[in-house]
């Protein structure tokens, strides 16, 4: 690694060469977004939410943004597809600066996946995946068929196609958020704790689920968590942020786990707490990844990626 912090990793874990059809490089440059913060007087001051982020994200790898509540996860993801507009900086998706195109456009080219999927509450299931490719054109029968090759990808029930978001359960509402996301084949998918609603189970099998998928399509995924375990599992790359989304460190999970680069990144890893959480084990000759009760998360291969 170059660096632990701005620089990319010196082994992506997805080269450009694996990515999906159409996935694409995503090029933060100095990245700056700062809110109106209303100060005692009456008067309005600003607040760096995002301070000068920079950081270039392989096409068709997982960039998990791992943080704690209010660091600028949330805002970092929004500036890609202009539902929050920056202060400064760039975004460049394969070189392209995201506000030379119309904003609508922009939003229908990227998959958005959120925490309560936000799905259409009075739209049917298949209507709501197949929304955003009618919106661009794609004929009725076309998009439909499309949105039941998805379902069954993400293990929904044909049936479940013609019932509203109100009579699904909480996991399957966020499998038909993930189907809907990639229903006009994006490039680029943003996912904002989007597994964080469901019971453990449930979420263990969505990010299983997730991988799946990424193996078969390759999409160029930044996926936001405060969950370190979720981060470890899904992260090509993890990039931990500070307050500002400040780059604590970014590489590997494996990477951040054997070298810390100082105690705030140590401690958010829970490295510090013996008691707590996640530490690394020679097994069989392999280095693994083991909780608290010593359950195997994932085992790290010779190019120091982590996977389960
Ligand atoms: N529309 C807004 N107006 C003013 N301040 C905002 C706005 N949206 C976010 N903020 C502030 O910007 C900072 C970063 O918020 P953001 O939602 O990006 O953080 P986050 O890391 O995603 O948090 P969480 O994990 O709780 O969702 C916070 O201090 C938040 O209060």
């Amino acid at each position: 690694m170059e660096s632990r912090t701005g620089a990319p990793a010196a082994k992506p874990a997805a080269p450009a060469s694996a990515a999906g059809a159409g996935a694409s490089t995503i090029e933060f440059s100095a990245v700056s977004k700062r809110y109106p913060a209303p100060v005692g007087n009456g008067s309005v001051s600003s607040r760096a939410a995002v301070e000068s982020f920079s950081a270039v994200l392989p096409a068709g790898s997982i960039t998990v943004l791992l943080g704690s509540s209010g660091c600028g996860k949330t805002t970092l993801l929004r500036m890609v597809n202009r539902m929050v507009e920056p202060t400064d900086g760039r975004i460049l998706l394969d070189g392209e600066d995201v506000q030379d195109g119309n904003p609508v456009a922009l939003r229908r080219s990227i998959g958005y996946v959120m925490q309560n999927a936000g799905l259409l509450p009075h739209r049917r299931v298949l209507d709501n995946i197949t929304l955003v490719p009618r919106l661009n054109g794609t004929a009725r029968s076309q998009a439909r068929a499309r949105a039941r090759e998805l379902m069954d990808m993400l293990g929904l029930a044909a049936d479940l196609a013609d019932r509203y978001p109100g009579q699904l359960s909480g996991g399957q509402a966020q499998r038909v958020g993930v189907a809907r996301a990639l229903a006009a084949d994006p490039g680029v998918l943003l996912m904002d704790e989007p597994f964080g609603a469901v019971d453990p189970l449930v979420r263990r099998d969505l990010q299983r689920e997730l991988l799946r998928i990424q193996g078969e399509l390759a999409k160029t995924i930044i996926f936001v968590t405060h969950d370190v375990d979720e981060a470890l599992m899904l992260g090509d790359e993890i990039i931990l942020l500070r307050e500002g989304a400040q780059i604590a460190q970014r590489g590997t999970g494996a990477q951040l786990l054997a070298d810390p680069a100082d105690d705030f990144v140590a401690r958010f890893l829970g490295l510090d707490d013996a008691g707590r959480t996640l530490r690394l084990a020679d097994v069989a000759g392999s280095r693994v990844v083991l909780d608290r009760a010593g359950r195997a998360l994932g085992r790290i291969d010779a190019d120091t990626e982590a996977r389960p």
